[in-house]
């Protein structure tokens, strides 16, 4: 007999098979989408020195007291202050320094006059409104202060994290390793383009859905493919299993003969069993030679929930996400749906909420059949039906987990 498990625990059991992915340090550029695996120090303070935040003229405030459109207060310059200057001069009373945006603030000066307000001379100037003590003037260590920690461990790297380590004066990042992943298409019918197909065959497709799926989550994705042959499945494999963290198949797994995952994995580590949802039923997973293998059920539509409901958050968790959840919202169902007594049933959707409703609603795109991956296509959620229900009126409320 076969064991049929829930789909919490099926989902616990990929979660803890793939594990933690190791922590390695890669350059900046390769850690996009990446999560940190340790809290990032600061090695200098942001910004690293008082600097101006207009292009203008650095002068003490006092200087400048009296100043406005009518009568200005006219001052020597005394030098120019680009952004980029490492010898700062000071400020003597009583004069003025030309100064950029970014340029270091010179010893003495406590204010900036933006160039606007004044008649932007180089030898003197006339400066037409008196500074407030500290204008534009931005501080040394406002944004991030030296020794303290600029980025967390489990922050995910966006494009402002990134700039920030850049920011600090980092290179490289410590992150948790994307998955190499050995996607792995099974099936004697399987055709691939531009080959013409024969009355029986069809085009092979799990492999770029699995493939594309994986690498969105920031993974690496091979392909490989097998006819129904144990020997050729296991040829085709094996040798490479090594070169891989997770080795994900499609098809072969269910009750008839020329089963040929199940009938080559039985016994080597990895364990066939069904999970009372639909679509999805028939799974298996377990260690080949100590690497993880997931095997999914070769329908395309069994294939993606199977990958939303346990590949997706495993390998998100395995990358150190903390949130590896669809986000989850309540709609209300625009038609009667039924569903399997015993059986978790994610049904494709198409959710929308209008402006002022507190509650969207969510209508099936395609039948429960397994085989519609066009109905798929049309879809941007899955609705759950829980496994007591067996039917869900027209007006019912049901959860649905957004793509
Ligand atoms: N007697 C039973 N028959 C079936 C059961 C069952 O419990 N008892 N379960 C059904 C369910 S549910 C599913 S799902 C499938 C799973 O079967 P397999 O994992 O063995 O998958 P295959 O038979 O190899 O393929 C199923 C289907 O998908 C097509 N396929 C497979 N691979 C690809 C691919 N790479 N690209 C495109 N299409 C693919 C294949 O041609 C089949 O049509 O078993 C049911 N049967
Ligand atoms: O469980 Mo199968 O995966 O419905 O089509």
């Amino acid at each position: 007999m076969v064991t049929v498990v829930s789909v919490d625990e099926y989902r616990a059991e990929i979660v803890s098979l793939l594990g933690t992915a190791p922590a390695v340090s890669l350059p900046l550029a390769d850690c996009a989408g990446l999560v940190l695996a340790e809290d990032v120090l600061a090695g200098v303070s942001l910004p690293p020195f008082d600097n101006s935040a207009m292009d203008g003229y650095a002068v003490r405030a006092a200087d400048v007291a009296g100043a406005s459109q009518d009568s200005p207060v006219e001052l020597p310059v005394g030098e120019d202050i680009p952004a980029g200057r490492v010898d700062v001069p000071e400020l003597p009373p009583g004069t003025t320094h030309r100064i950029m945006t970014g340029a270091p603030m010179p010893p003495g000066a406590d204010s900036v006059v933006m160039v606007e307000r004044t008649d932007g001379g180089t030898e003197r100037v006339r400066i037409h409104e008196a500074a407030v003590p500290g204008a534009h003037i931005r501080h040394v260590g406002e944004d991030v202060t030296k020794g303290s920690v600029a980025l967390t461990k489990g922050t995910v790297l966006g494009p402002a994290q990134l700039g920030l380590a850049a920011a600090v004066g980092l290179d490289k990042l410590t992150v948790r390793r994307p998955l190499r992943v050995l996607v792995v298409s099974t099936g004697s019918e399987l055709v691939v383009p531009p080959r013409e197909l024969k009355h029986g065959q069809i085009y092979e497709s799990n492999s770029i859905t699995l493939a594309s799926a994986i690498r969105a989550l920031g993974c690496e994705a091979e392909v490989a493919m097998s006819i129904d042959d144990v020997g050729m499945f296991r040829w085709s494999v094996e040798p490479r299993l090594g070169e891989f963290d997770l080795v994900v198949t499609s098809g072969g797994v269910s009750a008839g003969a020329y089963e040929v995952v199940k009938d080559a994995l039985t016994g080597l580590g990895v364990k066939f069993q069904k999970v009372a949802m639909q679509p999805g039923g028939p799974q298996g997973n377990g260690r080949w030679n100590g690497i993880p293998v997931v095997t999914l059920p070769g329908n395309p539509v069994s294939v993606l929930v199977s990958f939303e409901a346990f590949l997706r958050p495993a390998i998100l968790t395995a990358l150190g996400h903390g949130t590896v959840d669809r986000h989850r919202v309540r709609a209300t169902l625009t038609e009667r749906l039924r569903s399997p007594a015993g059986r978790r049933q994610f049904r494709r959707g198409y959710y929308s909420q209008r402006d002022g409703q507190v509650t969207g609603e969510v209508g099936p795109r395609g039948g429960p059949g397994s085989h519609l991956l066009a109905a798929f296509t049309q879809a941007n959620c899955l609705i759950v039906l829980p496994e007591d229900v067996t039917e869900a009126a027209q007006g019912a409320e049901v959860d649905v987990l957004l793509f």
